[in-house]
């Protein structure tokens, strides 16, 4: 899909304009019309999507006003900014869309290109580098990787920093900060500004002068002040700045426990009545949103943050992460926020959101571990356990685990009174090289908490676990990888969203989609159903012939699959075709009272066959 959004002034005229005059039609557009109509204001709390219309041929092939649309939007925000997009169905295609590029001309009138483009949204981040990276900018632009934002620097500080402490600061001279700053405002569309440490008072300045001259829809003001490690980062004559500059600028202000307390000139803040009263009063010298960080508060089993937007004061919890690596929470929070506000988020939910990512974030990386010192930094991609040597799972996907591949079925492990883990086990105790949990009838939760400890059983053996069709859950706990249909996710999209390292194994009953398979980035494909089945229904039989046509085709190894037991195996591994690397089973093994027994059993028939092969 491609689409274009613009910047615009909202008016009457426009709104009224006839949409014929704004593209050609020519014709093939019929089926429909999709508006997308957002209305931005200086405050990012009012900004939101506005509508969402659907309009149809008829009203395309007649003439198409917006006065409807005009007419839905409150009185104050007409003249604001808009972006607009605009989605046109294909009459031959309904899903295929296509954009149009929309820009206001000086007499009102607006024209329209081909050109397809999508603004991406762009935070700005003023702070200080940390060598050891958990922090500081390094920070902010994990965060905003992570969020899907993208993310410009200016830095003002170079520290030496490690997870110790910090060894060394070297503030960047005010003029260079200047340049950095004029380099990015004067030429990139920045929707949000985010600052961390502003080391002295004339950079403070400097960057109140630029948002003047270059005003951005928010202001996000970490008051970076004192490290983690408790070395302080910014001195005195900063704090009258951060008041008097930027706290009447800031959208949002996200100071801890100590940094509220100093902006108060020295307020003790103990308990979560004091944050409430900190974040009032931080409210009244002109920070339009606070939110009081209360990650050091003591005796609290939650991590308590207070969020006042002038009206309502917010109580946010959220459990707290026991682990060493919390470095960087502070920017990647505030980093966050900006990203989400970037995105259009309202300032709550822009704050909840980043409150979640950061515990989530926290909760993925416990066990990493990296650097000597007391503090770590902590994964914002969450990918690094995924490819770390020394997980339990082999670095790349090896042809050979598809030898007796195991794939779990809950009916049958009811009928069995076995749960999900202990067949795994089994399985895996029997001689099973790969091991897939294929539930078709079980809750998320419940999913992805068999998942984890089937993992736990299979990276004890060294064995790879695949999940069925669901990439969400192969994601959520970590999986090596997910096995899908030619019905479910496109295999170049799981690619997309597993990343390389992850196997995907694709279900393939041609050589067609056995050559689309290799193309999407499959790792290896399963074919079948070799036999008639009863644990699929309607499952089509390609036969011993059927397989060794697929094999022949492949690029790709492949497994065998469907009705496969230990009376019927050894036909399958003599087709003599060197990509069979296996075969798969459900009922074979696990519709059995002794999943053990049984897969050792097939385990000898194959790895007779395979002898007799060779
Ligand atoms: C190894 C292997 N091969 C094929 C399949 C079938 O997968 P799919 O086509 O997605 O059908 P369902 O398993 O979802 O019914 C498989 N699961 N494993
Ligand atoms: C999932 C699947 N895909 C093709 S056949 C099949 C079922 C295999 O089960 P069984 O090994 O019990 O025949």
């Amino acid at each position: 899909m491609s689409f274009g959004f613009s910047s615009y002034i909202l008016s009457e005229p426009l709104l009224r304009t006839d949409l014929s005059r704004w593209m050609k039609l020519d014709g093939w557009i019929k089926t429909g019309l999709l508006i997308r109509f957002r209305v931005e204001s200086e405050n990012p709390i009012h900004s939101q999507n506005y509508n969402f219309m659907a309009y149809d041929a008829q009203f395309l092939s007649t003439s198409l006003s917006f006065h409807s649309l005009y007419k839905s939007v409150p009185q104050g925000f007409r003249q604001s900014k808009g972006l607009i997009l605009l989605l046109v169905n294909s009459r031959i295609n309904r899903n295929k869309h296509t954009g149009i590029f929309m820009e206001m001309q000086g007499n009102g009138s607006p024209t329209t290109s081909n050109q397809s483009t999508i603004n991406i949204p762009h935070v700005l981040t003023v702070a200080g580098s940390d060598s050891g990276a958990g922090a500081g900018i390094q920070a902010d632009l994990k965060a905003c990787a992570a969020r899907g934002v993208y993310c410009s620097t200016v830095i003002t500080a170079v520290t030496a920093q490690n997870t110790a402490g910090v060894q060394g600061v070297n503030v960047v001279p005010e003029d260079f900060v200047a340049e950095q700053m004029k380099s990015v405002l004067s030429d990139m569309h920045v929707d949000v500004v985010k600052t961390g440490m502003l080391p002295s008072i004339g950079i403070v300045k400097i960057l109140h002068q630029h948002l003047r001259e270059y005003p951005v829809r928010a202001l996000v003001v970490d008051p970076v002040m004192v490290s983690t490690s408790g070395d302080v980062l910014a001195g005195p004559s900063v704090l009258a700045g951060f008041r008097e500059e930027l706290l009447p600028m800031a959208n949002i202000i996200t100071p801890n426990l100590k940094e509220a307390s100093a902006l108060l000139d020295g307020v003790k803040i103990k308990t979560v009545s004091d944050m409430r009263s900190a974040a009032k009063l931080l409210h009244d010298k002109g920070a339009r949103n606070v939110l009081v960080k209360g990650g050091d508060l003591p005796d609290s089993l939650d991590a308590v943050d207070i969020f006042f937007d002038g009206e309502h004061l917010y109580e946010l919890r959220s459990s707290r992460i026991k682990t060493r690596n919390t470095h960087g929470t502070g920017c990647t929070l505030a980093s966050c926020i900006a990203a989400e506000l970037a995105k259009g988020a309202s300032m709550l939910e822009a704050v909840k959101v980043a409150k979640c990512f950061v515990e989530t974030a926290l909760d993925y990386s416990k066990e990493i571990f990296i650097g000597n010192g007391p503090q770590g930094p902590f994964d914002h991609l969450m990918k690094l356990k995924s490819n770390a040597h020394n997980s339990g799972r082999q670095v790349r996907f090896n042809p050979s685990d598809l030898f007796l591949y195991a794939v779990t079925d809950s009916g049958m492990n009811r009928r069995w009174g076995h749960s999900i883990s202990d067949a795994v086990k089994a399985a895996v105790q029997g001689g099973a090289t790969i091991v897939q949990l294929r539930e078709k009838d079980i809750e998320t939760r419940d999913f992805v908490e068999a998942a984890k400890s089937c993992l736990q059983i299979c990276r004890a053996h060294g064995v790879p676990l695949l999940i069925n069709d669901r990439i969400d859950v192969a994601l959520a706990c970590d999986a090596d990888g997910v096995h899908i249909g030619q019905s479910d996710m496109p295999a170049h999209t799981a690619r997309a969203l597993l990343g390389p390292e992850k196997i995907i194994g694709v279900s393939c009953k041609t050589p067609e989609q056995a050559e689309q398979a290799w193309i999407a980035g499959a790792d290896y494909i399963g074919c079948g159903g070799v036999y008639p089945t009863n644990t699929k229904a309607n499952n089509l039989t390609v036969g011993l012939d059927g397989l060794k046509t697929v094999c022949l085709a492949s690029k790709l190894p492949v497994v065998a699959i469907g009705g496969i037991k230990v009376s019927n195996a050894r036909p399958v591994m003599e087709i003599g075709v060197p990509n069979l690397k296996g075969v798969a089973v459900v009922s074979a093994i696990f519709d059995s009272e002794c999943v053990l027994t049984e897969t050792r059993k097939l385990h000898a028939v194959l790895t007779e066959a395979t002898a007799a092969v060779k």
